[in-house]
């Protein structure tokens, strides 16, 4: 069965082809950090997996079924998508903002508060915010906020979490932090984890799989110690580079780096 793929990939703005004939595939149960430089295609393939952008040539495939076939509602539940930088009304409260996520769940004529707002305690907890829940967005640090927004993807209650950057304008100890969470999510809740990283060391260490995309296109793929390598940061980044191996995480790691 095909879990999670997307086969003859390609996605324009306007006559511009960002995402060119792309076959990839994402295992089950697993972390998957998408690496590349600046304007290779990231959020514009999180874009065209998630359904938010129309595709020029090919098919997204969840459980061997088109993405395209399910109704909003349905792939909602299928699949949650965190955006880069994303925004709401600073005055609303994280238990509000988090009961978003519980659109995908409510009928006009069935609703289940009570599934609701149990739901919503839950992916509080487990983003670990509940402390937080009747303070406005507003209030927040730059890390709780965005552990807000995560336990909003998470009343989604979807197998697949999609993140774009979430850890963005985060200082080491937040970055860390939510890098942690998304373990937890991966090895306890068992999602399967798309995450755009910009921080190498960062992706080597909490991903399982890397995919490496170099202008639209995968240029890279597999377990971190095959693809995070000299020769893929010469090629893709153009930085010349020595990695080792990080000797507590076991994982490759920069040690030097420069531009070539
Ligand atoms: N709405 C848009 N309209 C036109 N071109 C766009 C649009 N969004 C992105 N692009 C272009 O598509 C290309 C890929 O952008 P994308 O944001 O997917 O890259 P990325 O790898 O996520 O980049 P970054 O690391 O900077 O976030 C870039 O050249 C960008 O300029």
């Amino acid at each position: 069965m095909t879990f999670f793929a997307g086969q003859n990939l390609t996605v324009n703005y306007g006559t511009h082809t960002i995402i060119k004939q792309m076959n990839v595939t994402f295992p089950k149960g697993e972390i998957i950090g998408l690496i590349g430089p600046n304007g290779s295609g990231k959020s514009t393939l999180l874009g065209a997996l998630s359904g938010f952008h129309k595709l020029k040539t090919g098919r997204v495939v969840l459980e061997d079924h088109e993405l395209h076939q399910f109704n909003a509602k349905k792939r909602a539940r299928l699949l949650a998508c965190l955006p880069q930088n994303p925004q709401a009304p600073g005055d609303i409260t994280v238990r509000d903002l988090v009961g978003y996520g519980r659109y995908a769940y409510q009928h006009r004529w069935t609703a289940d508060h009570e599934a609701d707002r149990k739901a919503v305690q839950r992916a509080m907890v487990n983003a670990n915010i509940q402390e937080f829940a009747d303070t406005p967005i507003a209030d927040l640090s730059g890390g709780q906020r965005q552990r807000a927004f995560i336990a909003m993807t998470l009343a989604q209650d979807s197998e697949i979490l999609l993140l774009d950057e979430p850890t963005t304008f985060l200082d080491l100890p937040h970055q860390l932090e939510i890098l942690k969470l998304v373990r937890v999510l991966n090895r306890e809740l068992h999602k399967t984890i798309i995450i755009v990283l910009h921080d190498l060391n960062q992706a080597a260490r909490f991903c399982d799989t890397l995919i490496c995309l170099k202008q639209g296109t995968i240029a890279y793929q597999g377990r971190p110690q095959d693809v995070f390598t000299a020769e893929m940061l010469a090629n893709v980044f153009h930085v010349r580079a020595k990695v080792t191996m990080d000797p507590q995480a076991h994982c490759p790691l920069l040690l030097t780096y420069d531009t070539i």
